[in-house]
């Protein structure tokens, strides 16, 4: 990892005839090539009081331009430079920032006769990319987005709607649903960019008739693969960012009203939070360090990784040379100067790197078959549906003919409040797995951040060891003893990150709580409800209607069900990545031991034993049959598929697409357990995050494994946030004997188990774990403990984790989740019967009465509101279809819920 200074250039337009007309001075002067002298056009040369103070300000910047340079001196000074590194695998980002009117355009895009940045850019790299394809195969891609008012818009596909912005689980930021354009001809991306610039938001302003109101974004993704296999199968991404930002202007300057005055309020927005960025940035190796907040705006969440992150970046900054513009200019240079300060760390970003995984590709296939398993269930469950909706017709128009107006008045009337209180019911179901998906959210930041200091402590350690071997040989150069070098700044962001994501967790946890209550009292109303039929409906078909949309309320609920389950898998493969990324570490850890090892043993002539000989010739076969490249290839290419697959049917299918379950619990009926994900205890990361220092996802995961452990255990509290631990304490839960895991106790009924474990296939995969371990452990005789967390078996060939310690652990998380969501349905269902008084249920147009609970005869509760979810997509895939108006519907949703908890 390098650290990069932000590299800032200055450009200064020419006057504009405007200016000249209004008989504007020049108030800048360049000095030599990097210096600039701003004179402030209002101070009296004559003032004698002020006469020690100079009028004049110098700024010095990596490179100056003033109206003379021409845009191929700009483009060759400031972005030909990164081209290399891009094709390298390295991200870098140029961004034009200046008020309006001041040639940020002209920079970047440019003319037809003068080019900007932009097609520079791309000849120059598709040139390059030509002279180097004998060796490597390429791969270039790119988008272009606009940023209008806080919302994203594809410029390449402006019907596309709104966009959402996420970050993935590598922490880099992803636009959902953004056209990707591949292409190798420079002509075609300046068409295409010619074409995506007219959809760009421009309206005149008194400072310019071709002001652009947006932030346009260009992207190019250059992949890079090695043709020789010899080399692995290492794939290489570069990112380069080009953004031409909208004017940072003032209303009164721009004389903007109405409409043109809230855009500017937006544009201030963002460029506001940029500059907060900047200056929190630049001062972060300072005295006054500050929490950087990327989160206050999308630019600046875009551009997070540009100021503060992996990336090599150039912000050109531009000023008119006209006395009217004095302010702006003043501003822009002290921001400018301020962000000469930032500094980046910049690392190449490698993809599938060589790394032992088998572990993982017999997991991805497990998941593979749940997932097609969960699927086929929900295609049956849609059938059914369907056949009961057409039935329902059948009934609903025969009871209509048949019945008396009475009877049909006040069948309707039960009708629409059964209606009323199912899609009540959805809705908060979908909020809750919103809410849910929020949490996972909040998780995969916690995590990644995590991963970000486990880098640094382990950088750190590795230093302070060779500080220390150093001191030993050279003692006259160590008077002080081993000094503590300064923290990167990017993990004090993560560190500050962390509490913020917390804080986050315990607000969703708290909503969810009291969104988890109002549903029980829900179902309880509306199974009282359901008890009134055989009183108020008199004809067997209206009943028989009534039964059905029971029926079909409950066949919806159980879709979601399933097809959260389904999401759950899928977001437990992402989880894996990380898993993988952080023993991908440790392995280039041990391999360097290893190394290191072999030559001390070389060097000393040490006699080694057979045994260990034999294993050492094992490890050198593994690296040359190349299997752990397979292997990951082959882990790549199905999670690649199965991402693919998931987003594929989230695009043919109008069914909700869900990140995680509700267990519906319908009339006291036991519906299937309710999963969620609680990865890693939220305790835990307080602490860690608390606990500076010894800060380490390792650390993290062995915790709550070991907190999770032992033979016969209680469900341990601590492996769930504190809101939890009171539903949890007192659920016993007893060992299985060949069931029983390091990673925590089963039920001690095997049905139990198996639901709590494996809700879809008939052995609970712990226990099929904890066979596999014992029957692996059998096998293991020749194995020899590298380190505690690691293992060597004789049927993998090579160092590899120990299953516990990542699969098993997430198994753990898992078990424990569905457990205390049954124990949690089994307390809502308690709760739900006691209430006496139903909660009146929203129903269209008709309130609900509080109806009198008889002993009727039971039946179940049904809804037929399929039509309702149906066309609503709830999971946000990153790249995949456009969805963020239904992450948006669904964000109101929540937020709806959220103030209606409140109201009520
Ligand atoms: N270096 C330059 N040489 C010649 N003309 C220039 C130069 N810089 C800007 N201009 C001209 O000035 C005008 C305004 O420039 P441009 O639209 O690029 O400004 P901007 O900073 O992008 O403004 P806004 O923020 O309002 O979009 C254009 O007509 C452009 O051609």
């Amino acid at each position: 990892m390098k650290e990069q200074q932000l590299m800032v250039a200055l450009r200064i337009r020419p006057l504009s005839e405007a200016e000249a007309e209004e008989g504007a001075a020049l108030v800048t002067r360049r000095v030599g090539e990097q210096k600039v002298v701003l004179m402030d056009p209002s101070e009296d040369p004559d003032d004698i009081l002020r006469a020690n103070r100079s009028r004049e300000k110098t700024f010095v910047f990596d490179m100056v331009f003033d109206h003379r340079a021409t845009q191929e001196e700009v483009y060759v000074s400031t972005t030909k430079s990164l081209i290399g590194g891009v094709i390298s695998g390295y991200n870098a980002t140029v961004f034009a920032y200046g008020p309006t009117g001041t040639g940020k355009t002209y920079t970047m895009l440019g003319t037809d006769c003068e080019p900007g940045i932009y097609i520079r850019t791309l000849d120059d790299l598709f040139k390059a990319l030509e002279g180097t394809t004998e060796e490597m195969d390429y791969g270039v891609s790119m988008s272009y987005l606009e940023i209008y008012n806080e919302v994203i818009r594809d410029l390449l596909n402006p019907s596309s709607g709104f966009l959402d912005l996420r970050e993935d689980p590598r922490g880099s930021i992803q636009i959902a649903g953004i056209t990707e354009v591949s292409t190798t001809n420079a002509q075609e991306i300046m068409q295409l960019l010619m074409k995506g610039n007219k959809q760009r938001t421009q309206e005149p302003t008194a400072a310019n008739e071709t002001s652009s109101r947006s932030h346009a974004v260009l992207q190019v993704t250059v992949t890079q693969k090695s043709r020789r296999k010899a080399t692995g199968e290492e794939v290489r991404v570069g990112k380069l960012f080009m953004v031409d930002l909208a004017g940072s202007e003032r209303a009164a300057q721009t004389q903007n009203q109405g409409k043109r005055m809230k855009e500017g309020a937006h544009i201030n927005r963002s460029l506001l939070a940029l500059g907060n960025c900047i200056n929190a940035l630049s001062e972060k190796k300072g005295s006054r360090a500050q929490f950087v907040n990327f989160r206050d705006s999308k630019l600046t969440r875009l551009l997070k990784d540009s100021l503060g992150g992996n990336s090599r970046t150039v912000m050109i900054a531009h000023i008119s040379p006209a006395s009217t513009s004095f302010e702006e200019s003043r501003m822009t240079l002290i921001y400018a100067y301020r962000a000469k300060n930032i500094k980046t760390q910049v690392k190449c970003n490698l993809q599938n790197v060589p790394y032992p995984i088998d572990q993982y590709t017999s997991i991805i296939a497990d998941l593979h078959r749940d997932i097609e398993h969960l699927k086929a269930r929900v295609e049956n469950q849609e059938k059914e549906q369907s056949a009961v909706r057409s039935d329902l017709g059948n009934l609903q128009a025969q009871g209509h003919q048949g019945s008396g107006a009475h009877s049909g008045q006040a069948m309707d009337a039960l009708r629409a409040q059964l209606l009323g209180a199912f899609r009540e019911q959805m809705e908060m179901c979908h909020s809750l797995m919103e809410l849910e998906n929020t949490n996972i959210e909040l998780h995969v930041d916690t995590c990644r951040h995590l991963l970000t200091i486990t880098d640094w402590e382990r950088e750190k350690a590795q230093g302070a060891a060779k500080e220390k071997k150093d001191e030993s040989t050279e003692e006259e150069d160590r008077e002080g003893g081993i000094t503590d070098s300064p923290e990167p700044h990017e993990v004090t962001v993560a560190r500050e990150e962390i509490n913020l994501l917390l804080a986050e967790h315990r607000k969703t946890m708290a909503l969810k709580a009291e969104l988890e209550q109002h549903l029980a009292n829900a179902k309880e109303k509306a199974s009282q409800m359901e008890e009134l039929f055989p009183r108020q409906i008199t004809s067997d078909d209206q009943q028989e209607v009534l039964r059905l949309l029971c029926r079909a309320h409950e066949l919806e609920l159980g879709n979601t069900d399933l097809q959260a389950k389904t999401l759950y898998k899928e977001n437990l493969l992402c989880q894996k990545d990380f898993v993988i990324q952080q023993l991908q570490q440790h392995m280039l850890l041990c391999e360097e031991i290893i190394q290191q090892q072999q030559a001390l043993i070389k060097a000393q002539n040490i006699p080694v034993p057979e045994t260990l000989a034999r294993l050492q010739q094992l490890h050198l076969s593994e690296l040359e049959e190349g299997t752990l490249n397979r292997l990951l290839v082959l882990h790549s290419m199905m999670s690649g598929m199965l991402r693919q697959k998931s987003i594929g049917a989230a695009a043919g299918k109008t069914t909700p697409r869900l990140h995680s379950p509700i267990s519906p619990d319908l009339h006291g009926k036991k519906s299937s357990a309710a999963i969620t994900t609680v990865p890693l205890s939220l305790e835990t990361l307080r602490e860690i995050a608390a606990n500076t220092k010894s800060i380490s996802l390792v650390a993290a995961s062995r915790c709550s494994r070991a907190q999770c452990r032992g033979p016969g255990s209680k469900v341990s509290s601590a492996c769930f946030p504190e809101d939890d631990m009171l539903e949890l304490k007192d659920l016993e839960v007893s060992s299985t004997p060949g069931c029983q895991t390091s990673t925590g106790g089963m039920l001690s009924e095997p049905a139990a188990a198996s639901q709590l474990c494996s809700p879809a296939r008939g052995a609970p995969r712990s226990c099929r774990d904890q066979e596999m371990s014992a029957e692996r452990a059998a096998r293991m005789k020749r194995s020899r403990s590298l380190e505690p967390n690691f293992h060597r078996t004789s049927k993998d060939k090579h160092w590899t984790p120990s299953r516990p310690n990542t699969d098993k652990a997430s198994e753990c998380h898992l078990c424990q989740a569905r457990l205390f969501h049954q124990s949690k349905a089994a307390s809502s269902t308690s709760t739900a019967a006691k209430v006496k008084v139903p909660i009146g249920h929203r129903s269209e147009g008709t309130p609900l009465e509080v109806l009198p609970k008889d002993n009727g005869p039971a039946s179940t509760i049904q809804q037929n509101n399929a039509g309702r979810v149906q066309g609503r997509v709830l999971q946000k895939q990153v790249k995949g279809p456009a969805d963020g108006a239904s992450s948006r519907q669904k964000q109101q949703s929540v937020t709806r819920w959220g103030n209606q908890l409140k109201i009520k």
